[in-house]
Parts: structure tokens; sequence; C-alpha cells
């Protein structure tokens, strides 16, 4: 009987397809198991082919319906192992399997593809090109370093003419194989060949070094060596899971980076993984809790969080989804929520009720009201900073420890008197709000933190996601829930997309990730174009690692190698003489997504700074006929609607199409959340700074199409990527 393998790009064109064609295509399937060889190259109706123009001998086309055609990979070796590469309409179909070839990486033992035909184009034209240049990007490594790390005759030709890193970009997957490319990106990155070896070589199990020293891989072997791009069909309830649940090709298909640290057997302390928005950083997160609970005991007890309810609700859907049924009752063994709800939590279970949470408002009115009785130099919202940044975020509990303390991250000085009345006012507010049953998030966490101190840890394992949000006093809760051992702390972030202000510094929290440690570079969600558009927004910015705010040696971030595969149309970016033109145009945009386009109202989203532009929007949009719901409502994924939400709400988010409307100055930056500069400079820096990660967040949530637009004074945050 044949074995069949199902390779990522077929299960991408799959998901795209209407319900009755898929059915179609598992029927195919079902026939194509159940003949034999010989049987299957005599059916008349499964019509298995081979292409007389195709590059690589080995493609084969079947079948499926009268439009569309399977292409398939044959053995040519005993294994009888086919791999169904795509499947599409007859026409695609036949293009793109004649063009292609597959091939052994040297290094890693997987399977790759190639656009061989471009890949020729591309060698003249740079061969062409590259004569009157004598530099060349990969001039400092040997032919034989290349081909030790996977770099195969063709690759080797054209990494020969790349004069620069732009030339190498040009063949980027899925034109050049994606694992060549990777080395090559990384070399070009100034990475040494020794950390190319460490990061995307050796954890593919690779342990020899030179390539003549390696035995020949079967073509059924490096199937089999493929995991992230490629799963065989192991059974005929395989088969049904695959094709017949929600499609979701994050609980298959991991890259290499996400996988060696998702299913890492054990890391001796927390362990951390970076990358820019869309690298499937949420997807490692999940399949490291499914490692856990199925690597760990029934007693042991998993945290995961994240930053909103709503996300946690999300997340908790994903990872059922993910643990499918046969693992479902691990789910008992997971705590999904955010850090404020376990705060409250733990608090209500120990003293029977905890403080309600105060609202930024009342915060504000709580602050007056301690400073009514002086006249004092500082404005509530300088109280407020010195309170949360410095006094919870170090946990301090008495005048002597705010005396001494270094108050890292403001930018004024403050003296001993002046101190001492800061002291003093804050008291006030405490005492105020405590009399009230009244605390801040922040208060009820560096609270909990302290009861978890004494009561001892609830969990074997701690996941965090969206990490790069968190205040010092959420990490002690988390700190304090997980005693420190192997395996502790598991967390998950992206230093760009930072837009609360809180300065952190793990390592003084006792949660230290050096050396274990990792970055993800290739963006699942966002076209190309989106990408570069969206991180040319942060262009300049200082962007800092995550949780290294206050070391000595914390250094810059950056979204060095950051790619996606994907490809679409460059953003638009349009201004309007006023607010009522910019809606029409964004009701034209929504209608073209939708009747054009085929994009359903529930995948369009749009975005603004504030609430009330959130409202206007929805106020217009069901004027002009097109169903319109607030994130904030929680309308939940069965909901129709285009979805509207403030660019906060936006979150973790991701939809087909993005609008982000009324970006025009002094909105963004917004005048009343950025410290001015002759209050704190310091202050000043990260609230603009914060102000930068939020249009970013805003415009990293599109996958397909990205329409951003203003009335008015164009905001001076789109001058990187203005006209
Ligand atoms: N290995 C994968 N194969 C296919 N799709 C993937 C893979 N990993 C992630 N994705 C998809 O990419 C998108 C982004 O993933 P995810 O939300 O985990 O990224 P993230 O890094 O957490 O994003 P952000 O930081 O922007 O919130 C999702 O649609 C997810 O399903």
């Amino acid at each position: 009987m044949p074995r069949l393998a199902l390779s990522d790009d077929f299960v991408a064109d799959l998901i795209s397809l209407q319900r009755p064609v898929q059915k179609e295509v598992n029927d195919a399937i079902q026939m194509f198991g159940s003949m034999t060889v010989p049987q299957l190259h005599a059916s008349k109706g499964m019509h298995l082919e081979k292409l007389e123009r195709a590059r690589d001998p080995r493609i084969r086309t079947i079948r499926i319906t009268k439009f569309y055609r399977g292409v398939l990979l044959a053995p040519d070796d005993s294994s009888e192992l086919f791999t169904l590469l795509r499947v599409a309409p007859h026409d695609e179909a036949i293009n793109w399997a004649c063009k292609r070839a597959y091939s052994v990486n040297g290094a890693t033992g997987a399977l790759e593809v190639r656009n061989v035909e471009a890949l020729e184009q591309m060698e003249t034209y740079f061969e062409t090109k590259s004569v009157a240049t004598p530099a060349r990007l990969f001039e400092r490594h040997s032919d034989t370093v290349l081909r030790d790390l996977g770099i195969d005759d063709q690759v080797l030709r054209l990494a020969r003419v790349c004069v620069t890193a732009d030339d190498l970009t040009v063949m980027a997957p899925p034109m050049m194989p994606a694992d060549q490319y990777e080395v090559l990106e990384y070399l070009a990155a100034d990475y040494s060949v020794e950390d190319v070896w460490e990061q995307l070589i050796a954890p593919r199990g690779q342990t020899v070094r030179t390539a003549e020293d390696r035995p020949t891989v079967t073509l059924a072997e490096a199937i089999l060596n493929t995991p992230n791009r490629i799963v065989e069909v192991t059974g005929p309830g395989e088969l049904e899971r695959i094709l017949t649940e929600d499609l979701t090709r994050w609980r298959i298909f991991l890259h290499p980076a996400q996988r060696r640290y998702a299913y890492h057997p054990g890391f001796n302390g927390p362990s951390q993984v970076t990358g820019g928005p869309g690298t499937g950083k949420t997807v490692v997160a999940l399949h490291r809790v499914r490692h856990l609970l199925r690597a760990g005991h029934d007693g042991d007890r998993i945290l995961l969080t994240t930053f909103t309810n709503a996300m946690a609700a999300a997340l908790r859907d994903s990872l059922a989804l993910l643990l499918g049924e046969a693992d479902a009752h691990l789910l008992e063994r997971v705590d999904v929520t955010t850090v404020d709800s376990l705060a409250a939590r733990v608090i209500r279970e120990t003293r029977g009720r905890a403080p309600r949470p105060l609202s930024a408002a009342a915060e504000k009115s709580a602050w007056t009201r301690a400073t009514a009785r002086e006249e004092l130099p500082w404005t509530e919202q300088f109280l407020s900073q010195e309170f949360r940044n410095v006094v919870l975020a170090q946990g301090l509990r008495t005048p002597e420890d705010y005396l001494r303390c270094v108050r890292r991250g403001r930018g004024t000085q403050v003296g001993r008197v002046q101190r001492a009345r800061l002291w003093r006012v804050m008291e006030r507010f405490t005492t105020d709000l405590a009399s009230r049953d009244s605390a801040t998030y922040t208060q009820l966490c560096d609270q909990a933190a302290r009861v978890l101190a004494d009561s001892g840890p609830r969990y074997r394992h701690v996941v965090v996601d969206e990490a790069q949000d968190l205040h010092p006093a959420q990490w002690r809760v988390l700190r304090a829930c997980v005693s420190p051992q192997s395996d502790d702390i598991f967390l998950v972030g992206d230093p760009h997309q930072r837009i609360y202000d809180s300065r952190v510094s793990l390592r003084s929290l006792d949660i230290q990730v050096r050396g274990r440690s990792s970055r993800l570079r290739l963006n699942y969600r966002s076209t190309e174009e989106i990408l570069r558009w969206s991180a040319a927004l942060l262009d300049g910015q200082p962007v800092g690692r995550l949780g290294e705010d206050d070391d000595d040696d914390g250094g810059r971030d950056s979204l060095r190698g950051y790619r996606s595969e994907l490809h679409g149309r460059i953003p638009a970016a349009r201004g309007y003489a006023s607010q009522d033109e910019e809606l029409r145009a964004l009701i034209e945009q929504i209608r073209t997504w939708i009747d054009h386009d085929g994009v359903k109202p529930s995948e369009v989203a749009v975005c603004g700074r504030f609430n009330t532009l959130v409202d206007t929007v929805i106020t217009r949009l069901r004027r002009e006929g097109i169903p319109a719901v607030a994130v904030k409502d929680d309308p939940g994924p069965g909901a129709s609607g285009v979805r509207v939400a403030t660019m906060h709400a936006m979150k973790g988010l991701e939809f087909r199409c993005v609008a982000v409307v009324g970006v025009a100055s002094g909105v963004l930056p917004f005048a009343h959340q950025v410290t001015p500069a002759e209050v704190d400079a310091v202050q000043h820096q990260s609230d603009l700074l914060a102000e930068h990660c939020l249009l970013f967040v805003a415009c990293t949530r599109a996958r397909d199409a990205l329409a951003i637009s203003w009335s008015g004074q164009r905001s001076p945050m789109l001058d990187p990527v203005a006209d």
C-alpha cells in the first residue's frame, strides 16, 4: 500500500478551499490509501500523471475534481511514500508543478523545494549585474564552509553573485530552498559560522560537521526529517483529524526554531523566546505547555498567563484545540488566566475578599484627594508614576526604603526632604483607597506577591505570553508562584510591542534567562510588504531587550532578519481633508475588501487611538449597512461584523484586513499620554516609544491588507514611511 505524507503548502491550500472541494480532496485521499501502487498507476479515476515539462522527474499530478488537481512527489526508492504538495485549480497546479524541484538538504537532511526556473533567471540576472563589483556578500566564506552548512551547487552559484543583502532578499523562499536561505541570511547578518551551526543545523540532529563525511539521505528519510513542513498520515484516524478538524497549520508544523524551544527536553531554569509580531511566539508557548503536560507528573500544575481576559479565553481554546481529544484530560492541570486575575484570586482566597480594582479615572481622583491639603509641586500623573514605577516596582515598604532607593527609570532628581513628603502623600493615597476597599491593579499584584511568598509556590511550571508588558509586581507574583528549579518559567514576548509603561530587570527578579534564550524571525501572519512597512515605523527607536531595562549591559533589541514568505500589496497610507471624507473612504475600502476580495466582515478590523473614534466608526459603518461590532464587547469568533477596536485592544489579535484610522498629528503621539520632557525626560522618552510601539502593534495585526488614514495633519510617526 502507498504511504502518504502532506506538505504544509498542501494543508494551506486545503484550508482555503470551499467545504465541498475539501470533501472531494478527502475522498481522493481515501481512495489513494485503499489502492496498491500498481492499482494507483492503472486507476483511470485517479489519473496519476507524470508531467512532460516538469523540472523534477518525480513530480506527478492526480485528479481531484473536474477543476482541481493534486500535485504529488512520487518515491524514487522502495518506500512507496508519496507526498501531496499542493491542491489547486488545474492550470495553476500544472504551472506550479513544472517549475519546482525537490532536493535533500546536505546539512539538515530535510526535504526542500525551490522554484528552479526562477532561480536560473536570477543567476543570469545577477551574474551580469555583479560583473562590475568585485566585492561580494559571502566572500569571507569558502565554498567548503558553505557546503558544510548545506548550500548546494545552484544556491552556491547564486550566493557568489550576491553583492548586497538585498540581492539575497530578492531570492527569498519560496524561490530559494528555505533552510539554505536561512543559512545565507544569518551569514549576511554577520552571524558567525559557529552560530549558524548551533542555531540552524545542530538542532536538526546533525552531528557531522563536514559535508563529505555525511551519509546519503534517501527521499523517504528526508521526508521524515522534515516535521516542520511535512506530516505523514499514519492511519485513517490521523487523516480524518488533519482534514476534518479546524485546520490550523500551527498545530502540526513548527519551524525548527519554534520546535527547538517548544519541545526542549528540559531547561535548567527560566527560558525565553522573543521575536517580532506574528513569529509564532504564542504558538510556541502553547506547544511548550503541551510538552510540559505530557512530560510531567499527574499532580504538576501549570500556569499559563497572558495580558487580557479575552486573550486568556482565546488561549484556552487554542490549547484545547492543540491537545485534541486524546489529551483533553490534561487541560485540568492548566490554569489559563491574566496575572491580575490570579492576584485577585490569591487575595480573595486568603482574606475572603479582594479590594475592588481602580479605574484610571478613579485613580486620578484619589491622587487629587491625597494632595488636597498641601501645596505640592507634583502633578497626579507624576505621583501615580512615582508610586507605580518606583514604590510598587521595587516593592518598597517603608519610608526608609524609599529614602534609600535608586529611582531607576525616573529622570528627575528628588532629594531627601522631597522624598519624605512624597512618601506621606503616597501613604495618604493608599490609606484612602484601603478605607474604600479599593486598590490599583498593580497594588493588588504587590499584595498577592507577598501573600504567595509566605504561602509558598502553587505551580510546577509557569508559561508567560505577552511578557513585554508585565510590571515588576506582576513578575513577583509569577516568581512566587513557582519555586526556582528546572523548567520553572518559560516566557515569550516582543519588546517592540511594549505599549504599557513597565521597566523590568528580570535578572533582579531572580528570573535569569541568560543562555536559555532564543529568537524567532519568520513571520507567519503578515505579508513581507506589511512587515517591511510596519518595521520602518520603528526605525531608529531605542527598543531595549526584553526584561533588561535596568541591567548594566541591557542593550538594544532589533528586528534584524525578521521576514515573511507571504507577499501582497504595499500598505496604503492616505490623508483626507476632514474626518467625514476619511470615513467615506474607509467605507469604500471595506466594501472593496468584502465585495471584491471576498473577505468576510469578521476578518476585517478597524482601529483608532481612542474609544470615541471607535464609537464613531461603528455608528458610521452601521449607518452604511456594514455590520460592525466593538472588540471590547467580546463578540466571540462566531459573531459576524467588522471588528472595531482601540489600538490597545488590538494586542494579540489578527485579521485578514486592517484599517488604522485617525493617525493624525495630536492623536499619535497622544500628548496626554506622554509625560512632558520638562516633568521627566526619561519618562517622556519611554512614553513616546510606547506610542510608536502602539502604532506598530496595530499595523502588524494585518495579514493580507493594511490601510492607514488620517484627516488634517498627518502624524509625525508616519514620517519614516511617508512617500
Ligand atoms: N509554525 C507555524 N505554521 C503555520 N502558522 C503558524 C506557525 N506559527 C505561527 N503561525 C501562525 O502565525 C500567526 C501568528 O502566530 P502567533 O500569534 O503565535 O504569533 P506571535 O509571535 O505571538 O504574534 P504577536 O506577538 O504579534 O501577537 C498565527 O496565525 C499562527 O497560527
